[in-house]
């Protein structure tokens, strides 16, 4: 997987509530460069010397650095920090340069970094999520594990988007049902109906790097023989004769609503459409396009400003 930093130059007064916005971005921690911390008294710990070097800060300000996941929502992300971030005038908090960068990080000095924040997740009622590095027991009798080694393809499984889709597959997916996963970056979506009870998963995605995870993962959690992985585009493909129980897509909302017509015909009646990776501000155009096209809205939930939407076919 490849990250972001994204670097905030900000003003000590607003620190704190650009951290949080960071937080609340996803971001798994934040790092605060203050050049008034050059300056501080401080106590040593055990004996130690804190050496700070002052090349490491700004000459002004305070830089607020925090790490995201580079994938197709990073875009959409970094665009949402920095409204945020621009709201904070409304509350007469001075932003300083208030300037953002966004920069990759090198992989390999990254690889051994990021691994530390990666650790065993329970994301649903039934499901947890844990990297194939970490030794885990699951804790609960019906409790399904997954294990995952994301590489370079989208989900780690604990993105707020994924946990909505999986949390509502738990919800609506019923013991020998029939489901396409569309977009399914490591197949953590796939492997998570496979485990929940579906008979068969029709996983495509784009990506080819998507397509191998998918692969190596299911194999990994031992569901290749119901999980079928190929690179498609949405529903394109014809190959898919036979109609679903469920469709489940975490893309963006704007290629949500071009999966619509298909979606609805490669349903079953009654079968359910489970979409997420539709941010706060999208959440009514997806829901005006669904309602138009005649389907009936069953659930909506909410994690960290994403929204996630289960409809029924019309
Ligand atoms: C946000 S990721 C979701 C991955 C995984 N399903 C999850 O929930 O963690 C979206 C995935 O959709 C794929 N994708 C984007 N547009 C697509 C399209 N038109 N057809 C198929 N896959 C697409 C991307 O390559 C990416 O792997």
């Amino acid at each position: 997987m490849k990250w972001s930093e994204i670097c905030i130059h900000t003003s000590q007064e607003a620190v704190d509530p650009v951290s949080h916005i960071l937080h609340e971005s996803g971001a798994s921690g934040v790092v605060i460069e203050d050049r008034e911390d050059l300056f501080r008294e401080r106590e040593t710990v055990f004996g130690e010397i804190y050496d700070l070097s002052p090349e490491d800060y700004p000459e002004e300000g305070v830089l607020v650095k925090a790490y995201l996941p580079v994938n197709s929502f990073l875009k959409e992300t970094v665009d949402s920090i920095k409204e945020a971030v621009n709201r904070l005038h409304v509350f007469d908090i001075d932003l300083g340069l208030n300037h953002v960068t966004v920069s990759e990080i090198n992989e390999e000095e990254w690889a051994t970094q990021w691994k530390k924040y990666y650790k065993p997740v329970k994301v649903s009622e039934r499901i947890t999520i844990t990297p194939t590095w970490e030794e885990y027991t699951p804790v609960r009798e019906n409790e399904e594990v997954i294990e995952l080694d994301p590489g370079m393809a989208f989900g780690t499984g604990t993105h707020p988007t994924t946990v909505l889709c999986i949390q509502a597959l738990e919800k609506h997916l019923n013991d020998g049902d029939t489901v396409t996963d569309v977009g399914c970056g490591t197949g953590v979506l796939s492997i998570a109906s496979a485990k929940l009870g579906a008979a068969k998963v029709e996983a495509l995605d784009l990506d080819e790097v998507a397509v191998k995870s998918a692969e190596i993962n299911t194999k990994l959690n031992r569901v290749q023989d119901r999980v079928n992985v190929r690179q498609g585009d949405l529903l394109q493909d014809r190959s898919f004769d036979e109609k679903k129980d469920i469709i489940v897509a975490n893309i963006l909302a704007e290629v949500i609503l071009d999966l619509l017509p298909d979606a609805k015909s490669q349903l079953k009646n009654g079968g359910k459409l489970i979409v997420s990776g539709i941010i706060e501000r999208k959440r009514s155009m997806v829901k005006e396009a669904l309602q138009e096209a005649g389907w009936r809205l069953a659930e909506t939930t909410e994690m960290e400003g994403w929204i996630a939407i289960v409809a029924e076919r019309p």
